[in-house]
C-alpha cells in the first residue's frame, strides 16, 4: 500500500450508509430522517426530535405523550448513580463524571427487560436502554454542577417538559420561556452529526457485539476532547482570555503568530460554514437581548469578523453555543456535557442502525516500522543500555 492511498484521519472516506442524518457540506444543509434541523428547531420540543431520530418519523400526540410519560418517571438521579458520583473529587472533569454516572447505569440497567447481564442489544432493549440514558441525563448533568457549586440536589418536576425541567434542576428556579426556547433549540441542533467522531466510535464499539452503554460510554470519551465536542467549553475560555472586543485584534495576532487553534472555527466536512451556526447565532442573539448583554454580541461578532477574514475559516456550533450556556448561568465545564445530553440520542440512533445491519469494523493499516528482525539479534543488556541512552523526551 503506499502512502498517497492513505486517508490520514479517514478524511473524505465514506465508511457506511445512514438514514438518520445527512449533511451537505455543498448546500450547507442538515437533514434529519429528512427534516431540516432549522426547521426542527424552530418549532418542536427535543422530545419529538429524540423520537424522530429513533423512530424515523415525527411522533403523533399519542406517540410523544408516551415518551414523555417514560421520559418523566426516569429523570431523578438514581441512589447508586449519585454515590458513585459523590465518590468523584469535586475537581473531577464534568465529562469522567459523566462517563461514570453512564457506566453505573450501564452496570445495573433492565430497562427492556432481561437481567443486568443481559445486553443483547434487541431492539427493544436498545430502545427502553436509550430513553433510560436520555430520561437519566439531565439530572446528571445538572447535579454535576449543583455539586461543584455546593448546592444541594433539586428532584425533577412533573409538570415541565424536557429543556424546562433541565434547568429546573440545574438552577433550583423555572427558567423564563425564552430561554426555555433557546436551550431546547441547542439541544435540537446538538443532537445529531452523522458520521463524526464519537458517533462513529459509538459504532466501532458496536460493531463488535457489545452493549449500547458501553458504546455510548465510548463516545462520551471521544467527545470530550477538544477537537470535537470539547470546543464549546474552549470557546468560553477564549472569550474569558480575550475579555472584550476591543482586544480581539492584539489577541488574535498573538494567537496565530503562536500558531494556535482557535477553538470554535474550522470543521471537517463543512468548509463554508456549519448549517446549524446561523439557528444557534439567533438564539444567542435572543439570549443576549434577555439578559442585556451587549458586549457578548460585540465580542462574538469582532472575532468572527477578524478570525474569517484573516484565514476564510467559520465557525462551528460551539462557537455560538458556549457564549449561550455562558448566559444561561452553566458553568463552562459544563457545556460539554450538555452536548452528551443532547448527542445521546444521535449515538444511540446510529448504535441501533449499526446493530441492525452490523459488520465488524476493522479497518487496515500500512506497516511503518522496522523491517523483519529476529531474536536471535537481541542482547537485553543493550537494549536496556539503548533505554536509558535516550533523552528524557524520547523516553
Ligand atoms: C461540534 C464539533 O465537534 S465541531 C468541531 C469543534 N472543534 C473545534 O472547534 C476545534 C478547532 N477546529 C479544528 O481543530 C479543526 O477545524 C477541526 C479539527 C474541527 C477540523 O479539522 P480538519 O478537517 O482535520 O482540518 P485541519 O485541522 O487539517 O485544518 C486545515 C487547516 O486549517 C487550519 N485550521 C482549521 N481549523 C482551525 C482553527 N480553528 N484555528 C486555526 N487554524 C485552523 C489548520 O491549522 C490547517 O492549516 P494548515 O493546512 O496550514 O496546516
Ligand atoms: O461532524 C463533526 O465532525 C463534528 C460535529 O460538528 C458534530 O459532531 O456535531
Amino acid at each position: 500500500m503506499t502512502e498517497t492511498e492513505i486517508k490520514k484521519g479517514l478524511a473524505g472516506v465514506v465508511v457506511d450508509t445512514t438514514a438518520v442524518s445527512k449533511v451537505n457540506p455543498e448546500t450547507n444543509s442538515l437533514l434529519y430522517r429528512g427534516y431540516p434541523v432549522q426547521e426542527l428547531a424552530a418549532t418542536q420540543p427535543f422530545e419529538a426530535v429524540a423520537y424522530l431520530l429513533w423512530h424515523g418519523e415525527l411522533p403523533t400526540d399519542s406517540q410523544l405523550a408516551a415518551l414523555r410519560a417514560e421520559e418523566r418517571a426516569q429523570r431523578a438521579l438514581a441512589d447508586n448513580v449519585r454515590a458513585a458520583i459523590d465518590l468523584l473529587p469535586l475537581e473531577a472533569h464534568p465529562m469522567d463524571e459523566v462517563r461514570t454516572a453512564v457506566s453505573v447505569i450501564g452496570a445495573s440497567d433492565t430497562a427492556g427487560g432481561g437481567s443486568v447481564l443481559d445486553a443483547s442489544g434487541s431492539p427493544e432493549q436498545n430502545l427502553a436502554r436509550s430513553v433510560h440514558l436520555y430520561a437519566a441525563l439531565p439530572a446528571i448533568v445538572a447535579y454535576g454542577q449543583r455539586r461543584r457549586r455546593g448546592q444541594e440536589l433539586v428532584p425533577p418536576r412533573d409538570d415541565l417538559d424536557y429543556a424546562a425541567n433541565f434547568l429546573w434542576m440545574t438552577f433550583g428556579e423555572e427558567a423564563d420561556p425564552v430561554v426555555v426556547d433557546a436551550f431546547n433549540r441547542s439541544m435540537i441542533l446538538y443532537a445529531e452529526h452523522s458520521f463524526n467522531a464519537s458517533t462513529f466510535t459509538a459504532r466501532v464499539i458496536t460493531s463488535t457485539l457489545s452493549d449500547l452503554t458501553s458504546a455510548v460510554v465510548g463516545a462520551i470519551g471521544a467527545l470530550k476532547g477538544p477537537l470535537h465536542g470539547g470546543a464549546n467549553e474552549a470557546v468560553m475560555h477564549i472569550f474569558d482570555e480575550i475579555g472584550s472586543a476591543e482586544n480581539v485584534v492584539p489577541w488574535l495576532e498573538t494567537a496565530l503568530a503562536e500558531k494556535r487553534k482557535i477553538m470554535g472555527f474550522g470543521h471537517r466536512v463543512y468548509k463554508h460554514g456549519d448549517s446549524r451556526v446561523p439557528t444557534m447565532k439567533a438564539a444567542l442573539d435572543t439570549l443576549v437581548a434577555h439578559y442585556d448583554r451587549p458586549e457578548v454580541a460585540a465580542l462574538y461578532d469582532a472575532l468572527e469578523h477578524e478570525f474569517v477574514s484573516r484565514k476564510g475559516i467559520y465557525p462551528n456550533l460551539d462557537y455560538p453555543s458556549g457564549p449561550a450556556y455562558n448566559l444561561i448561568g452553566f458553568d463552562t465545564l459544563t457545556f460539554t456535557p450538555l452536548f452528551i445530553a443532547s448527542r445521546v440520542t444521535g449515538w444511540t440512533a446510529h448504535i441501533m442502525e449499526q446493530t441492525a445491519s452490523n459488520a465488524l469494523i476493522r479497518p487496515l493499516s500500512a506497516y511503518n516500522g522496522p523491517d523483519e528482525r529476529h531474536i536471535d539479534g537481541y542482547v537485553p543488556d543493550a537494549t536496556a543500555q539503548a533505554i536509558t541512552d535516550r533523552a528524557p523526551e524520547q523516553a
